[in-house]
C-alpha cells in the first residue's frame, strides 16, 4: 500500500473518534418517567417475562437484530495469526458492514483463549445474548471444530463466515465466470492454493455445485495434496488425489480455474501463462492477492480475474454474503443456516448478476456502467438488490427447510433498511 493510502487507512480509523462502531439508544430518555421505565423499576418487568418465557428476550431486548462478530485473531484476513486485540479493526469492519448493509446491530468480541475448548465454552456462554454468532478469521482446522460444537450448543444460528459466507459468494462468482468463459463446471480443472478454513468450503461448495473432485488440486505449504502425503489432517486427506503433480506450476499446468485462498503474490506470470485458454482466476486473499491483478492483467487477455478487494472489478468477497444472510436467518428466527439457506443465496447471487444495474449502483461507484461480462460477473456489494433478494431467497428457504420459527415475513422483500422491523 502507498503511503498516502496507509496513511488515510490509519486517520479513518483514529478520527473524529477511534474506531467505526459506536452504541446508540433506541428508547426515550429525556424525564425521570423514561428513566423509570428503562431502568428501576420499570426493568424489572421484562426480566419477570423474559424468566417465565425465555422467547420473550427477542420481544422485550435487542437480541432479534443482535450478532456477535467473534474471532480469536488466529487468521486475521492473510495477515495470519496476530492475535485477538489485533483483530479488532476487522471485527468492527464486520459490524459495520452488518449495519450499513442489513441494519443488524453487532458487538464484536475478541477472546484470549488457551485452546479451542476455551474459546467454545467461552462463546456458549455468552450466546443467549445474541440472536446469532458469526465467527471470523479463525485458522482451520481449530475453526472447524469450534464451529461444529457451538452449533450443537446454541440454538441461534452459528457461521464462520470465512467458511460458509466465502464459499457462497465464491460459488456464485464462479458459477457466472465459467459461463461467461464457455466452461463447464463438471469438466473444469480446479486448483485451490491453500487448504484451510475458507478454501475447505469453498471446494466443498464447488462439488455440491458439480465439480469433480478428480480435477480439483488444492495445495497447502508443502505443495498439491495428494494420497501419498501422510501429513494431511482430515480436513485435507478429503481432498487427496492420485496425482504426479506436486507444485503449484506443476497443478496450474492447463487449469481452467485458479482460487487463492492463501497468501499475498504466490501465483506468477509464468504459472498463469500455462494455464487453459480462457482462465478464471480468483485472487481472494486480502488484503494482498495471490496475483497483483495489473501483472494477471498483463500477462493474458483472455482471462476473468476476481480478488477479494473493493477497489478493483469482481469483488469476491463475504461482504456479499453474510449480512443478508444473517439478515434473512434472523427475520424467520433460524436456529441454523443449513444447506438450503446457503445454496438459495448462491443463486440468488449469482442471478442478480445478471440482472440491468440500477443508476444509483452506478452513481456509487462513480457512473462506472457495469453490465454482466468479464468484468462484472458477481454484484456489487453497494447494490441495495442484495438486501432485497438475498435476505428473501434465505428466509424462503429457512422456512421450506423447516428450521424457521417464524412464518415469512410479511413485511418481505425488503427495499431498504427502512424496511426493517
Ligand atoms: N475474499 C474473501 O471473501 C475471503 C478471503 N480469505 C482469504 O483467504 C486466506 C486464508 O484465510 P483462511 O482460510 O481464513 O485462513 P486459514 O489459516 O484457515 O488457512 C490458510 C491456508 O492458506 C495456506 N497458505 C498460507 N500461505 C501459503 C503459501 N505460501 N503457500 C501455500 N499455501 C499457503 C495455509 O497452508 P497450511 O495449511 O500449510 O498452513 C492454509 O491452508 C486469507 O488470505 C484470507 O484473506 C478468507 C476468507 C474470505
Ligand atoms: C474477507 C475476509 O473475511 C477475510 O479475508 O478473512
Ligand atoms: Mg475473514
Amino acid at each position: 500500500m502507498s503511503e498516502d493510502k496507509r496513511k488515510a487507512a490509519l486517520d479513518y480509523h483514529e478520527f473524529p473518534k477511534p474506531g467505526k462502531l459506536s452504541v446508540e439508544i433506541t428508547k426515550p430518555t429525556a424525564t425521570s418517567r423514561d428513566l423509570a421505565l428503562a431502568y428501576s423499576p420499570g426493568v424489572a418487568e421484562p426480566c419477570r417475562e423474559i424468566d417465565k418465557n425465555p422467547e420473550d428476550a427477542y420481544r422485550y431486548t435487542n437480541k432479534g437484530n443482535l450478532v456477535a462478530v467473534i474471532s480469536d485473531g488466529s487468521a486475521i484476513l492473510g495477515l495470519g495469526n496476530l492475535g485477538p486485540l489485533a483483530s479488532k479493526p476487522v471485527m468492527e469492519g464486520k459490524g459495520v458492514l452488518f449495519k450499513r448493509f442489513a441494519g443488524i446491530d453487532v458487538f464484536d468480541i475478541e477472546v484470549k483463549s488457551e485452546s479451542p475448548q476455551a474459546f467454545i465454552d467461552t462463546v456458549a456462554r455468552i450466546a443467549d445474548t445474541f440472536g446469532g454468532i458469526n465467527l471470523e478469521d479463525i485458522k482451520a482446522p481449530e475453526c472447524f471444530e469450534i464451529e461444529r460444537e457451538l452449533i450443537s450448543k446454541c440454538d441461534i444460528p452459528v457461521f464462520h463466515d470465512d467458511q460458509h459466507g466465502t464459499a457462497i459468494v465464491t460459488a456464485a462468482g464462479m458459477i457466472n465466470a465459467l459461463e461467461l468463459q464457455d466452461k463447464r463446471i463438471e469438466d473444469a480443472k480446479i486448483v485451490c492454493l491453500g487448504a484451510g478454513a475458507a478454501a475447505v468450503a469453498c471446494m466443498k461448495l464447488l462439488i455440491s455445485c458439480g465439480a469433480q473432485s478428480q480435477n480439483l488440486y488444492m495445495l497447502d505449504r508443502k505443495g498439491v495434496i495428494h494420497t501419498g502425503r501422510d501429513d494431511l489432517n482430515q480436513y485435507k486427506a478429503m481432498f487427496a488425489i492420485e496425482t504426479d503433480k506436486r507444485t503449484l506450476a506443476d497443478a496450474c499446468d492447463g487449469a481452467d480455474v485458479f482460487v487463492g485462498l492463501s497468501g499475498p503474490d504466490l501465483l506468477t506470470a509464468d504459472m498463469l501463462k500455462s494455464m487453459a485458454p480462457n482462465p478464471v482466476v480468483f485472487a481472494c486473499s486480502n488484503p494482498d492477492p495471490e496475483i497483483k491483478p495489473e501483472l494477471a492483467l498483463e500477462t493474458r487477455d483472455d482471462l476473468i480475474l476476481a480478488t477479494g478487494r473493493s477497489d478493483y472489478p469482481n469483488q469476491v468477497n463475504n461482504v456479499l454474503g453474510f449480512p443478508f444472510i444473517f439478515r434473512g436467518a434472523l427475520d424467520v428466527r433460524a436456529s441454523v443456516i443449513n444447506e438450503e439457506m446457503k445454496v438459495a443465496a448462491v443463486h440468488a447471487l449469482r442471478e442478480l448478476a445478471k440482472e440491468p444495474v440500477p443508476e444509483d449502483v452506478i452513481q456509487a461507484y462513480d457512473g462506472e456502467r457495469f453490465e454482466f461480462g468479464k468484468n462484472y460477473i458477481i454484484p456489487k456489494p453497494m447494490d441495495k438488490r442484495l438486501l432485497t433478494n438475498v435476505c428473501a431467497a434465505v428466509a424462503r428457504a429457512a422456512v421450506d427447510s423447516g428450521v424457521a420459527r417464524l412464518p415469512y415475513p410479511a413485511h418481505y422483500p425488503l427495499e431498504s433498511i427502512d424496511d426493517i422491523k
